[in-house]
Order: C-alpha cells, then sequence, then structure tokens
C-alpha cells in the first residue's frame, strides 16, 4: 500500500528569524512502519512533524506521502491520509464541545452526521473520554485534552498517525491505555517523545535528530545500545533498559516483538505492566 509511504528529502526548514530548525532531513518510512523521532529540546522534532501534513512549508527540500508530493494542490488529500496529534492539545481542540470537536473531522470528509456520531463516540472510547462529550474542552484536565485531541485524530480512521508527545501529560494508567491503542493501530506510526521507555515499547526504528540533522536512524536497540551516541545527543537509555540498582544486573533488552519471550533471567519482568522487575 505504497500511499503509506512517507518519503522526506533534503529537508531544510528555516524560521522566519532565521533559525535553521531542519538542515538536510532525507528518510523513508514504509507502510506499517512504527518509527520514533527522538532528541534533545530543540533539535527539530515538532518543527520536522509539522512538515508532515503541511502545516509548514519547506524552505527547501521535499515530501512524499505515498503517490503524492507534498503540495498546496494535494494538501487535502494528505491531510485525510495523515493524521496529527499536535504537542499541545490546545492547539487542537477549537470547538464548543469535545463531541463537536472530534466531529469536525468525519462531518468534514463529507459523512452523514449519524455516521460521524459513531465514528465520534468510538474514538472518545478508546481513550476512554466518552463521559467528557459535552464538556467544553477548555474545562479539562490537561491529560483529558491529550486523549480528547487524540480522538480528534482517530475519529478519521488516518491511514498514517503521526504524534508529538503522546504520553505528555498522561497519568501513567492513560498512557498505558495509550500504548495499547498505538499498538493496536497497524498503519504506519511516527511518533516523536522524550518517554523513551514508550518509545522503545512501541517502536522497532528511532530516527534521532541532533541540531536539525538527522544523526543517527536504525533499529531501537541498536540506537539505545550505543551509549556514546545517547550522550553525543543529550540522551539516556530508557529506564528499562538501565542496570538493576540492586544487582546492578544485566536486564534484558525487550524489544516490539519480545513479548511473550522467556528469558534466562532471575528478575520477573511484567513487560506489559510497568517496567519494574521484582527481586
Ligand atoms: N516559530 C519559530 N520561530 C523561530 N524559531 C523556532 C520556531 N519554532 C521553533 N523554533 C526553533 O527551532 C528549533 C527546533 O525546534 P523544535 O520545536 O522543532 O524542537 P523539538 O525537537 O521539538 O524540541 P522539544 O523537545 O523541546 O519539543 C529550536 O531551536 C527552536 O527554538
Amino acid at each position: 500500500m505504497s500511499h503509506h509511504i512517507v518519503e522526506v528529502k533534503n529537508l531544510r526548514h528555516i524560521y522566519p528569524d532565521g533559525t535553521a530548525a531542519l538542515k538536510d532531513i532525507s528518510f523513508r518510512i514504509t507502510h506499517g512502519e512504527s518509527v520514533g523521532i527522538i532528541g534533545a529540546n530543540g533539535a527539530g522534532k515538532s518543527t520536522l512533524l509539522l512538515h508532515l501534513n503541511g502545516y509548514l512549508a519547506p524552505t527547501s527540500g521535499s515530501i512524499k506521502i505515498g503517490d503524492f508530493p507534498l503540495s498546496k494542490g494535494t494538501l487535502p488529500e494528505i491531510r485525510r491520509t495523515v493524521g496529527m496529534v499536535f504537542q499541545d492539545p490546545d492547539d487542537q481542540l477549537f470547538m464548543p464541545t469535545v463531541f463537536e470537536d472530534v466531529a469536525f473531522g468525519p462531518l468534514n470528509l463529507g459523512f452523514t452526521s449519524a455516521d460521524a456520531e459513531q465514528c465520534v463516540m468510538a474514538a472518545l472510547e478508546r481513550v476512554d473520554a466518552a463521559h467528557l462529550k459535552d464538556k467544553p474542552p477548555y474545562h479539562l484536565s490537561g491529560g483529558e485534552k491529550k486523549r480528547v485531541a487524540i480522538a480528534t485524530v482517530l475519529s478519521m480512521s488516518p491511514d498514517i498517525l503521526v504524534m508529538d508527545e503522546p504520553t505528555n501529560g498522561l497519568d501513567p494508567f492513560a498512557r498505558r491505555q495509550l500504548m495499547g491503542l498505538m499498538r493496536e493501530f497497524q498503519h504506519t506510526r511516527i511518533i516523536t517523545s522524550h518517554d523513551l521507555d514508550m518509545v522503545m515499547e512501541l517502536c522497532s526504528r528511532v530516527i534521532v535528530l541532533k541540531d536539525g540533522e538527522v544523526r543517527a536512524d536504525g533499529l531501537t536497540r541498536d540506537i539505545f545500545g550505543d551509549d556514546e551516541l545517547l550522550a553525543e545527543c543529550r540522551l539516556e537509555k530508557p529506564l528499562s533498559m538501565q542496570g538493576c540498582p540492586v544487582c546492578s544486573g544485566r536486564i534484558p533488552v525487550f524489544t516490539p516483538d519480545d513479548h511473550h519471550h522467556h528469558h534466562d533471567h532471575p528478575h520477573e519482568h511484567h513487560h506489559d505492566h510497568h517496567h519494574h522487575h521484582k527481586h
């Protein structure tokens, strides 16, 4: 399904004040991949994501989503394909009620109000926010807003899900729930986050940005196993990969496909519930 492929070529972005936020970014993400984009504050993650559905236009270089080079003419098609969850939910929620916010996308796509309502309630239920449907978004807590912002995107059934800091502000239960939801999402996923444990669990590939450039692009376990690279990029290993303070032991490295394997390690690792291991 080539329409799920994301191709970024020699992307540069210079903000009007002269800040060169992205210097020469190239990568290709194919259908069904789950990719984490990580890097220190200011590395360029949000700037990069905002190009993927045309919220920002490249200073030079190009973006292609499937067969469509991103341009003014292809923008409606691309926005249908790429569902974007912004870093700040206040940028996503602007209607008088939660229900209307989540219905906005489907109605825009031409759904009847009955069909739209079905999509809205299904999306709200997936993020455990159905009970909030009649509230004005500005009365919600930070984590509730985040969940509703995610529902506004899910209600449109995007082929490519792009999320900027999706777990930011979520309580541990909501974070777990969101991770489960993302794991279920079969299409292409692109996530930026400082929550490296989440990246470790959900992404098989990681792109590391440093000062607006791709510093590394590879398998998650290789990237998180490279101490020098992490230090250079002001990153740290996910907690689940850091040595155990009691036995200073080697904790087995998990990958997203490993969930049900048994490891020859004396610790019990409840991977699906939390990151701690028991003694
Ligand atoms: N509107 C803007 N005008 C000028 N400079 C900007 C603007 N937005 C971002 N920048 C600059 O571009 C660079 C990249 O910012 P960006 O928000 O993409 O980083 P980030 O990797 O998402 O950071 P964080 O982890 O803090 O969210 C930073 O140096 C930032 O100061």
